[in-house]
């Protein structure tokens, strides 16, 4: 097992005759972000449930902080956290109060300290002891990011964090990850988003047809294509071009 934060080697995984993972690599480094890019039904969610012990494999080795998930879930457990596409908030609690719940429930050694550090980290400090559920949507998702954080993982899966929010919430929490990242958190994040996954991550893997058919940076993505002239205007491709180029190609092989 390497130094890399995510290791996934030949990872598959079938739904009864649904082959839906037909051999993932990926690697993901420490304190990176990483996009997994796919359209609807490509496996992302599946990837993250894996990962996150949520449901087993078929075949393949993972590796996440050094630990082999088949063998040491245990431990693979201790080092991540996950947000789903479902915030894990109730409603009828404050912020404080959903906070200090999960801080008492992981048994941190000084929760009322974490709670108001997270509340303050993520800008809640002033709505702490309204009720979640008067929330927006971008201020619920950044308490749902918040109480993920509770202990400390090394490691974060954000599954579609920003699906469903308005763009003004969904910048709020683009800025949140960032800062996560500056930490030296490493995320894995699925998006069908390709402008999120062109603001946010270091590198993007682009999954398609149960494999990751290209890994890379955006500026490594973009030099696959040649910017395209228009009179005089030089215009970079943008993601969401590479994307459809990359997954329009490998269509007609
Ligand atoms: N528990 C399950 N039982 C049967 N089929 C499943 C199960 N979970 C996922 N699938 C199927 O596997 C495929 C991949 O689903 P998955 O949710 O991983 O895709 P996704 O890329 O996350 O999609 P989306 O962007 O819509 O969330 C889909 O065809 C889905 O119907």
């Amino acid at each position: 097992m390497d130094n890399a934060a995510i290791s996934v080697e030949g990872l598959t995984k079938s739904f009864q005759d649904q082959e839906v993972l037909k051999g993932v690599d990926f690697k993901v480094q420490g304190g990176e972000i990483f996009a997994l890019l796919g359209s609807n039904g490509s496996g992302k969610t599946t990837i993250v449930n894996i990962l996150s012990t949520l449901m087993k494999q078929d075949g393949g080795v993972v590796g996440i902080c050094g630990f082999d998930l088949q063998h040491q879930p245990d431990h693979v457990r201790q080092s991540i956290s996950l947000t789903g596409q479902f915030a894990a908030i109730d409603g009828i609690l404050t912020g404080r109060e959903n906070l200090m719940m999960i801080a008492k429930l992981r048994g941190v050694s000084n929760p009322a300290q974490v709670t108001e550090n997270l509340l303050a980290k993520f800008s809640l400090s002033d709505a702490a002891s309204r009720r979640a559920d008067k929330y927006s949507g971008g201020m619920k998702r950044r308490l749902d990011i918040a109480m993920s954080l509770i202990g400390s993982p090394a490691v974060i899966f954000l599954d579609e964090p920003t699906t469903g929010l308005d763009p003004e919430a969904r910048m709020e929490v683009w800025d949140t990850i960032k800062e996560l990242a500056e930490g030296g958190t490493t995320i894995l994040l699925t998006t069908q988003y390709l402008e999120e996954a062109e603001q946010l991550a270091d590198r993007i893997g682009i999954l398609h047809g149960g494999k990751i058919i290209k890994t890379g940076t955006l500026n490594e993505l973009r030099e696959m294509f040649p910017p395209a002239k228009a009179e005089y205007i030089e215009k970079q491709p943008t993601l969401e071009e590479i994307f459809l180029a990359i997954v329009g190609k490998k269509e007609e092989m």
